[in-house]
């Protein structure tokens, strides 16, 4: 058991109101004493460890100079926020971080009132604060808002309109741009380009004319401290920036991790703030602790680490994660088919497009955190004859929804959905989990629906999907380690439509559709233990359904139970929706659905969520003896 990190300063704030007795000087002390405090703790929960290195000394500048939580302070992603909880009244609990029955790894506004607004996904941030903005306008209080968004978030769609919104609204909303020149990974596009040529100093024009802006803004004389900060910053912007003519008035660039820039531009801001203003902030990712410093992803996310050295923890894998296989199997049907291209939002590695990057960087397309326009850029290469795969996770294709309707769906294009993080993700909790692309795509007309029930059935959907051109066609696998079965060198291409008998019984029959697979398995072994023979089927297809596989197992067995990683509204519905319209629920068959709850679950190991669930094992059988309104027997193998 190592000793924790000796932290005097920081020992005597509890909240942000404590630290308005310590002296200026002393904020460098206590930054040094909450990077420590926060690598030390995220050594022991893993976690996002670099975007919070990156902010210690802003997160300590707003709480010193603003009246949180009164003001309002909303971090975008949120993802970067322990430095921010260890300041508001949750250290003692900072070692619980995205533990079960813990801290959340993201802002949560149940968890706190310094934090007004949850988050988890990016971009909202400036639009959550002009909301919070304007309501402090309508209410006539002179509460500040503040805003803090990443580089990398500012590549999403939503921040424009936010944007484009508070400049017209001339709103009194602080956005802090927190320019780190990263997002996961190194950050692509034109407005980062901007950003950096901003940051470089290309279009800075010299302090007299800065201060004259700054005072002719502000109404008030600029004061000393001020005057230090911006001749220590390396440039200043005077106008012609897209901000300025958005409507913003436009601080920086300023070093984010120097108190004596940021205290008295905020303290500025604070007391003279007309409309909306856009801090641009410089800091480093990873900042105070080399091993992030030094690091590709900057220590993004991370797994447990030892703190002198800064090696991660890594369990010995059991098999291939389902990401890497379906990287590798992209891969593969890309050497095979030139027309095969690759699309990620920001999350090459999360996603496995990283392998087809190294193979075919030509044909692999980072848009940067912007899964509305990944989907209709999609559309746009299958409208012109390309085998788009637009690899997101679960959670995130939630915001392209639309585009995945009118875009794709409508118009029947050959888009492949590839939809890793399907179900739980453990401990990212509720804003990752992937629990609703069933529902929302298997409802589409048009669209091929699938979700892979090992590893091998991953590359075979891979293949299905590569070789399937007659319209959109999705499929969902989990995060983490496949079950361990044998590979295939390529996968088959599957019949759509078409699901698969694993066993064969006759009374209990258990309907798989995704990873449960392994589940039902072992629950089959109980149920044929205690007499009841039992049936296991890999659905593989949504939408279509396999009729003739549904039919068969409803007119030959007493009960069917459907099992799904995903929410009510999916997989089990469209099952169920058919037995009834076909009749086959007038003769006594007895029919149960297990999907994810209906509330959101918070963090835990996903093997503990998946037990609460009741999509577990144990589970399923529970399920099937309540149905036949018999007891568990007392020994199982699953229980
Ligand atoms: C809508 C959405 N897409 C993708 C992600 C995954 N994601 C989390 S943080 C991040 C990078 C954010 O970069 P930036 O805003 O610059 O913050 P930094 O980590 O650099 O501090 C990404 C892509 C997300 N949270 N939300
Ligand atoms: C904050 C965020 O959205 C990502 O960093 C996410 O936590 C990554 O999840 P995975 O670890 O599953 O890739
Ligand atoms: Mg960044």
């Amino acid at each position: 058991m190592t000793s924790l990190p000796d932290t005097p300063l920081l020992d005597q704030v509890k909240f942000p109101a404590d630290l308005k007795s310590i002296e200026d000087r002393d904020l460098p002390q206590l930054a040094r004493e909450v990077r420590d405090e926060m690598i030390d703790a995220v050594s022991t929960t893993g976690g996002h460890l670099g975007a919070g290195l990156g902010v210690v000394e802003l997160t300590i500048a707003i709480h010193k100079v603003f009246d949180t939580p009164d003001d309002r302070l909303i971090f975008d992603v949120g993802h970067q926020c322990y430095p921010h909880k260890i300041l508001t009244g949750r250290r003692d609990r900072i070692r619980t971080l995205r533990q079960e029955d813990g801290l959340s790894g993201f802002t949560k506004r149940a968890e706190s009132e310094y934090d007004p607004f949850g988050a988890a996904h990016s971009s909202t941030s400036i639009s959550a604060g002009l909301g919070m903005a304007v309501a402090a306008d309508l209410s006539k209080t002179d509460r500040k808002v503040i805003a803090i968004i990443g580089d990398g978030a500012m590549s999403a769609g939503m921040a424009y309109e936010a944007l484009n919104n508070a400049g017209a609204l001339d709103a009194r909303l602080i956005v802090i741009l927190n320019d780190n020149d990263m997002s996961i990974a190194p950050p692509t596009g034109a407005m980062s380009a901007y950003l950096a040529r901003l940051a470089s100093g290309r279009t800075y024009m010299g302090f007299r004319d800065f201060g004259k802006k700054l005072t002719a803004y502000l109404g008030k004389s600029v004061d000393r401290a001020i005057t230090r900060a911006v001749e220590h910053a390396r440039g200043y912007v005077t106008g012609g920036t897209m901000f300025e003519e958005l409507g913003f008035y436009h601080i920086g660039p300023i070093d984010g991790h120097s108190f004596e820039h940021l205290l008295p531009v905020l303290r500025n801001v604070r007391d003279n703030q007309k409309g909306p203003v856009l801090i641009h902030v410089v800091t480093q990712k990873g900042k105070g602790y080399p091993p992030a410093e030094a690091a590709a992803d900057k220590y993004h996310g991370v797994n447990k680490f030892d703190v002198i050295t800064g090696t991660q923890a890594k369990a010995k894998p059991n098999a291939p994660s389902y990401t890497a296989v379906f990287g590798e199997a992209l891969v593969e049907e890309a050497r095979h088919d030139e027309k095969i291209v690759g699309i990620t939002a920001a999350m090459p590695s999360g996603t496995g497009l990283d392998k087809l990057q190294d193979v075919f960087p030509e044909r692999t397309f980072d848009v940067g955190i912007a899964e509305q326009h990944a989907v209709t850029f999609a559309a746009g290469l299958a409208s012109e004859g390309y085998k788009p795969f637009c690899a997101l996770y679960s959670t995130f294709l939630q915001r392209g929804y639309d585009q995945v309707v009118h875009d794709v769906a409508i118009q029947g294009l050959p888009v492949r959905f590839p939809i890793d993080r399907a179900g739980f993700v453990g401990a990212d909790g509720p804003t990752h989990a992937g629990s609703f692309d069933t529902g929302f795509l298997a409802s589409l007309p048009g669209f091929v629906v699938m979700a892979a029930a090992d590893e091998a059935e991953l590359k075979h959907m891979v293949r299905t999907a590569a070789a399937y051109d007659a319209g959109p066609i999705s499929f969902r696998y989990p995060r983490g380690e496949g079950v361990g079965v044998a590979l295939p060198e390529r996968g088959e291409i599957l019949e759509i439509g078409r699901g698969r008998i694993v066993k064969q019984g006759s009374k209990v029959a258990l309907l798989s559709f995704g990873t449960r697979l392994a589940d039902c398995l072992l629950a089959a072994e109980d149920l044929d233990a205690a007499g009841l023979s039992t049936t296991v089927a890999d659905a593989r297809f949504a939408k279509p359904l396999d009729h003739d596989l549904i039919r068969q197992l409803a007119r030959h067995h007493a009960v069917v139970v459907t099992v799904e990683e995903g929410a009510v509204g999916g997989f089990g519905s469209q099952v169920v929706h058919f037995l009834v319209n076909e009749g086959l629920l007038d003769n006594g068959l007895k029919v149960r659905s297990l999907v994810l709850p209906d509330i959101w679950m918070d963090q835990a190991k996903p093997e503990t969520m998946y037990a609460k669930a009741g999509l577990d094992a144990a589970g399923i059988l529970k399920t099937v003896f309540a149905a036949l309104g018999q007891d568990v027997p007392e020994v199982t193998a699953a229980g």
